[in-house]
């Protein structure tokens, strides 16, 4: 990993004219520029087949930059974007690219650092990463990454073929393949939080821990992606990488230190142990659910397949519960619940881990009532960290009841949390891979859902199971209550 203070680098982004850009990417730089994490030796170049003007380019990227941000300072940040219109796919065109971005080197003094940014549909990810090979046009003075979007694949089989084309042209640490979730503040302290606190780490196994839950809820429904939502479900949108990634955070063992190599060994390794689960078994393991019409706060919602005209009949799951098995020493017999999915009550990603409960509370009024120990990790909307502990109630009764001490990350650091995106490219352009996905993860995780979606395909589901504005079909609680747990609410005012 460089240890650059301001890293220089021009910033190819190939989709420039599109959504993710324009809310993302281009704000995300602005930050970096404003924070002084990056200074003047910079230039972006955007790509799409649009007949943008350079001054059309500029008016969108301040655009997107919101109404605050005005004046010299956006001037100066959008003075460094060039707009250089192109299809993709015609390999011919590459030869230009290649004299502007030898221009703009210079003048920018960028030291020959080059990120190329591919915020496009993934059918032409190889063909532009061959051409970059093709037409040289990764450096031969600096280094040279490729970034990628989601989503990386469709299945095992997919991700296999378009990870072949990319490593044809690019080598495995030159590509940063972005999985969001990982550059959130939260979910890079789930490391901190486990190794850097004993009286976590110390009871961070079977003994100790009775069941983690992690629940990314979100109350949005499929907006306008229906086109790339109902081909993918909330299975490859959300589980094969965010969800599973946060299983390996929480479950692996300690890396021997910080660098991306070692952390990344030690994730791969909770992947290579999760629970091969039978094809006939999986109904015991995951459930699958989609949003029918409901209300949330008194406003009435269509159901999915009445959100837009394609989505008729559709049996794209919109809501993913499961059991995840960790079958090594440390979590033999510890399920891991994970539930995401759209129109759910609340936009909320949570994780609970509940620890084992004492064997009798001589204070509990009722015995049957469990008060079991909780750590939970907010990681969005709040950021913090919650400890459920029991203590004693106020008055004269002897009994307990649950008390809780919370952090709340904002209420501490008066600085705004940088956006994940913001983190993860400042990443990039430092060479740090920590937060990126690893080949050997993907695949790993295209294995482990391939098998879930192989089951599901072979029989009709009968939807819709879930209310819009409810917390998911109600099979997603059996899960939990056939192993004597319950889910614990994840309502944001409850931190
Ligand atoms: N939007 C989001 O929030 C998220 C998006 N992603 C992923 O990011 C990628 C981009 O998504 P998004 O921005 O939403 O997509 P958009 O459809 O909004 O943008 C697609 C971009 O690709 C360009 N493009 C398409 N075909 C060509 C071509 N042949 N040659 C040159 N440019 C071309 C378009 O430019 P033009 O029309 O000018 O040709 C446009 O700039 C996708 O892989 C998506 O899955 C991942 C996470 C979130
Ligand atoms: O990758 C994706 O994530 C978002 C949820 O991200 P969050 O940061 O808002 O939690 C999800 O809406 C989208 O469908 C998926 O592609």
């Amino acid at each position: 990993m460089e240890n650059q203070e301001k890293p220089k680098a021009l910033i190819v982004i190939f989709g420039a004219t599109g959504d993710l850009a324009k809310r993302k990417l281009f704000p995300s730089i602005y930050r970096l520029y404003q924070n002084g994490k990056i200074g003047e030796d910079f230039a972006v170049v955007g790509i799409g087949r649009r007949s943008w003007s350079n001054e059309l380019f500029h008016t969108n990227v301040r655009n997107s930059l919101g109404d605050d941000v005005s004046g010299k300072e956006a001037e100066a940040f959008v003075s460094h974007f060039y707009y250089h219109p192109f299809d993709v796919s015609d390999s011919s065109s590459y030869e230009n690219l290649g004299t502007l971005l030898n221009n703009l080197e210079s003048e920018y003094r960028t030291e020959g650092n080059r990120i190329f940014y591919l915020a496009m549909a993934p059918q032409f990810f190889g063909t532009i990463a061959n051409n970059l090979k093709k037409h040289n046009l990764k450096s031969e003075t600096g280094w040279s990454r490729l970034v990628i979007e989601k989503p990386f694949g469709h299945d095992f089989e997919s991700a296999k073929q378009l990870n072949d084309q990319i490593t044809s042209a690019f080598d495995e640490n030159q590509i940063y393949r972005i999985d969001h979730y990982l550059g959130k503040e939260m979910v890079k302290n789930i490391e901190v939080i486990r190794f850097a606190n004993g009286i976590f780490e110390h009871l961070w196994n079977n003994r100790f821990i009775a069941n983690v839950q992690i629940t990314s809820s979100e109350s949005l429904g499929v907006e306008d992606r229906a086109n790339y939502y109902d081909l993918s479900g909330a299975t490859r949108d959300m589980v094969q990488n965010h969800m599973l990634q946060m299983v390996t955070l929480l479950a692996m063992e300690p890396p021997i230190n910080l660098n991306p190599e070692e952390i990344r060994s030690e994730k791969i390794k909770i992947l290579r142990a999760l629970r091969t689960i039978d094809e006939k078994n999986i109904d015991d393991y995951f459930v699958r659910g989609q949003y029918g019409p409901g209300k949330m706060h008194g406003r009435k919602l269509r159901g999915y397949q009445e959100e837009a005209e394609e989505l008729q009949n559709s049996d794209t799951e919109t809501y993913v519960a499961g059991k995840i098995m960790i079958d090594n020493y440390r979590w033999a017999g510890v399920p891991f619940y994970i539930r995401t999915g759209k129109r759910l009550a609340e936009k909320c990603t949570k994780i609970v881990v509940e620890f084992e409960d004492i064997p009798l509370n001589l204070y509990q009024e009722e015995q049957s009532e469990k008060s079991p120990n909780l750590l939970v990790i907010n990681i969005q909307p709040n950021e913090g960290v919650t400890l459920y502990l029991n203590a004693k109630k106020p008055g004269v009764s002897s009994y307990s009841e649950p008390i809780k001490l919370s952090y709340t990350h904002e209420a501490v650091n008066s600085v705004n949390t940088p956006e994940a995106y913001e983190k993860l490219l400042h990443d990039c352009m430092i060479g740090d891979t920590t937060n990126f996905s690893h080949w050997d993860e993907v695949s790993l995780s295209w294995k482990f859902v391939d098998r879930i979606l192989n089951r599901w395909s072979k029989e009709e589901p009968d939807f819709p199971n879930y209310a819009a504005g409810s917390m998911g079909p109600e099979e997603a609680d059996n899960l939990l209550k056939n192993d004597g747990f319950h889910w614990w609410p994840v309502n944001n005012e409850e931190e």
